[in-house]
């Protein structure tokens, strides 16, 4: 039985977390966006027109001699944000961190959108959804935890993301060391394919939690906490000179001074969104006005707890009990 970490780096804004993968023999160090909001594996190949390479790195499968081709498989991908990309899929060795799974899919795109070839440092997208949505055509694949999860100690993983530091992942082992308090758990509902649950309320600031129904996905791969919009104008109410901004798409604000808290509850817990996460990044030079780390979910079916809120907190994603957890750190 096996544990790993591996760290992920915060890019700028945290508007991402990239973490490095190798894939093939010899080995192919590639950098990717651990998302658990999705279940596909793929990265940039050679297999791509150079003119939607830009600095990123890419996976060339006739480069190791442990890639096999998956004959007559192709993937397409579209995400919430209207970004896509599609391919072939070969199988290979694939290693996170001193993980390793020899017949893992590994999704070569041969075509991507814009939204990926202008961000160069991100490689492609490790899925860490539930294998369900993976969209592989015509026998789906399975993720790497899917993959992993037999050789670990117990079928989970951790996320430990932090603001501007590096954060990690670790699989197979609750670090004791990496939370303070009790561990909230809350019954996951995977019939989406996605790590679903259901928060019983909120607060703004220091007021009591209201009883508010909210289901929503653990969201690695979504960069804000996207709630309903009741919600979020009930929060933004109490923000000084905040308003919603359409030229922007969503709440912006004075940067300071700091906003209210933001807390959510956990079944009998809590997690509490520090106002100063809530202050999403500025919009001007002068840094006068920021972008709001709580914006609306509508359009969506469901709200998205991402990185605003996870990065708050050290959450287990327990696939055998099926439940996540959530710590304050
Ligand atoms: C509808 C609300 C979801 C929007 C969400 N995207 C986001 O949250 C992107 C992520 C990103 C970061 C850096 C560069 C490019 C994109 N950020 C974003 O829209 N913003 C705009 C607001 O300011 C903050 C940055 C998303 O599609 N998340 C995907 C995974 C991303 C796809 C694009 C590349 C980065 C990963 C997802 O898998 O988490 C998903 F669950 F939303 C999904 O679409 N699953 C199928």
């Amino acid at each position: 039985r096996q544990t790993g970490t591996v760290e992920t780096d915060a890019e700028k804004h945290d508007v991402e977390y990239l973490t490095p993968i190798s894939i093939g023999t010899p080995p192919q160090d590639l950098i990717v966006d651990f998302d658990t909001g999705s279940s596909d594996l793929w990265v940039f190949s050679t297999e791509m027109a150079a003119k939607d390479i830009k600095g990123q790195a890419v996976y060339d499968p006739n480069n190791s001699s442990t890639s096999e081709k998956l004959q007559g498989s192709t993937w397409q991908i579209t995400y919430g944000d209207g970004s896509s990309s599609s391919g072939d899929v070969y199988l290979d060795t694939v290693t996170i961190g001193n993980l390793t799974v020899p017949n893992q899919a590994v999704e070569a795109a041969k075509k991507v959108s814009d939204e990926f070839t202008d961000d160069p440092n991100n490689d492609g997208l490790l899925g860490l959804g539930f294998s369900s949505i993976n969209t592989v055509q015509p026998t789906p694949q399975n993720t790497f935890f899917d993959n992993v999860k037999k050789n670990l100690d117990t079928p989970l993983f951790t996320t430990d993301l932090k603001h501007g530091a590096p954060g990690s992942y670790n699989f197979g082992y609750i670090d004791p060391a990496a939370y303070i308090g009790n561990i909230s758990w809350t019954p996951v509902d995977n019939s989406q394919g996605f790590w679903g649950f259901t928060s019983p309320g909120y607060a703004v600031g220091t007021e009591t939690l209201r009883n508010h129904s909210i289901s929503g996905i653990a969201d690695t791969g979504t960069t804000l906490l996207l709630l309903p919009k009741s919600i979020v104008k009930a929060y933004y109410s109490e923000v000084q000179g905040a308003q919603y901004d359409s030229s922007q798409g969503g709440y912006v604000f004075p940067c300071s001074p700091t906003p209210p808290d933001f807390v959510f509850g956990v079944n009998n817990g809590i997690v509490t969104v520090p106002g100063d996460m809530v202050l999403y990044a500025p919009i001007d030079s002068a840094n006068q006005n920021c972008f709001g780390g709580i914006q609306s979910d509508t359009g969506i079916g469901f709200s998205i707890f991402g990185d605003v809120a996870l990065k708050t907190s050290f959450v287990v994603f327990d696939a055998g009990g099926l439940q996540l957890g959530w710590a304050a750190k």
